[in-house]
């Protein structure tokens, strides 16, 4: 196993964390695997009902990095559930759509799948403290599992911009929290700058080792899948390290023989957080960082750290790019959440963005899409009751709020009348 930088071709041992090459680019993990890659191998693990072969990442271990099994935290994540949404996919305009939900890992994202590998690793370099800045998920993540591993951790959070449940999730599994006056960006630059100046072992997505756990979320979509990959994956793009996770993964299944084609990617970002889709559609000639707002702040991010990982998935897979309003990720969003799936705003993205391309002739209404669902609906709950509640709630098609009435059958009859 080694690094290699995906600029220069750089190579750097993995036996310490780098984050960077010097030219500056960033690094892939390589993995040398000999041998035929033996499936059968996955499918007896999906017996274990405890311990490191019970994790939906540590399953697939034939495809990541070797690390000892004494230096593996694991909670054990993964196993999140697939969901075939009929009623969904005919909103969308598909055929068949199934969802992905990220959002059932440990401390509900799909953080946890890169968490257990970098926090893995961080142990095996012998880290003595690691680092993230966060809009909130990873903070939560890197949160719990530096607690199990007994790690101290530090994040670096944008002052009011997280919501509540991931600021509480993250003070109770006990990190040191700084919270910087500016928005993530900034927070990502100076972690950065704190982890080269005090050897601090950095947990965000720019370390590989994130995205070798994130890869699994493609191995276990696609082993539920029978291997028999859908026509497109869609996924919401932040700071990007998913969507270079879903490349990743894909080339290496890809190059294995495990699937004989590779689906198309579709990336869908926030309007208002959108360089990654400005760049597409400039042919990806140019990029320019933008000041982010959405109401989606797990996106809410304006130089992603990711971008150029991310632009060799869309060019593997002839990705494509998309960005969708504020409005039609809480739309989206409230339809996820009544079909009794949830999910938090930025997961919602993804449904939003199949119906516009859908709409817009991208996406053929015969295709077979798989959505990845990235957080828990309980992950921001103050968007669930701005969206039913809050003073725009009359304008909203599915607004779903409480009745106040006093406590007689004949108020209960006048409320409830269509179904009693
Ligand atoms: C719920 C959720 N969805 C999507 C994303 C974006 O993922 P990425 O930064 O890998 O693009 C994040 C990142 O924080 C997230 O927390």
């Amino acid at each position: 196993m080694h690094l290699r930088c995906v600029d220069c071709g750089e190579t750097y041992p993995a036996d310490r964390l780098v984050t960077r090459c010097q030219c500056g680019g960033l690094l892939d993990v390589v993995i040398e695997r000999t041998g035929a890659l033996d499936r059968s191998g996955f499918d007896r693990r999906l017996t274990a009902l405890t311990g490191i072969e019970r994790s939906g990442v540590w399953r697939y271990r034939e495809l990541l990095p070797p690390l000892p099994d004494a230096t593996i935290v694991t909670k054990p994540e993964g196993n999140t559930n697939l969901y075939e949404v009929p009623g969904l996919a005919a909103w969308a305009g598909v055929a068949r759509l199934v969802l992905k939900h990220e959002g059932e890992n440990p401390t509900g994202s799909f953080k946890d799948r890169g968490m257990t590998v970098a926090t893995s690793h961080a142990l095996w370099v012998g880290a003595q403290i690691v680092a993230c800045a966060s809009t909130g998920n990873t903070s939560a993540s890197v949160a719990a599992y530096a607690a199990t591993a007994g790690l101290p951790a530090i994040v670096f959070i944008p002052e009011g911009k997280i919501s509540a449940a991931k600021l509480g999730q993250t003070i109770a599994y006990g990190a040191r929290i700084v919270q910087i006056r500016g928005n993530f960006d900034a927070a990502m630059a100076l972690v950065q700058d704190a982890a080269r100046r005090y050897g601090i072992y950095l947990l965000n997505s720019i370390n590989p080792f994130r995205l070798e756990g994130q890869k699994t979320i493609v191995f276990e979509l696609l082993h539920q899948m029978g291997w028999e990959p859908p026509d497109w994956i869609v996924l919401p793009g932040g700071n990007l390290g998913n969507t270079s996770a879903v490349g990743k993964a894909l080339t290496e299944l890809h190059e294995a023989g495990v699937i004989g084609r590779l689906p198309r990617v579709a990336v869908i970002q926030a309007a208002g957080a959108a360089p990654f889709y400005e760049a597409y559609r400039a042919g990806f000639r140019e990029y320019h960082p933008v000041t982010p707002e959405t109401v989606a702040t797990a996106i809410r991010i304006g130089d992603p750290v990711s971008y150029s990982k991310a632009r060799r998935t869309i060019d593997l897979t002839n990705g494509v790019v998309a960005a969708v309003s504020d409005e039609a990720i809480m739309e989206a969003k409230a339809r996820i959440d009544r079909a009794g799936i949830g999910c938090e705003p930025a997961s919602a993205a993804t449904l939003a963005g199949l119906r516009q391309l859908v709409s817009d002739g991208v996406i053929p209404v015969g295709a077979s899409v798989a959505g990845i669902l990235t957080g828990h609906l309980m992950k921001d709950t103050d968007a669930v009751m701005d969206y039913h509640l809050g003073p725009d709630a009359a304008n909203h098609p599915l607004a779903n709020p409480p009745q106040v009435i006093d406590p007689t059958p004949a108020a209960l009859e006048e409320i409830l009348g269509d179904v009693l």
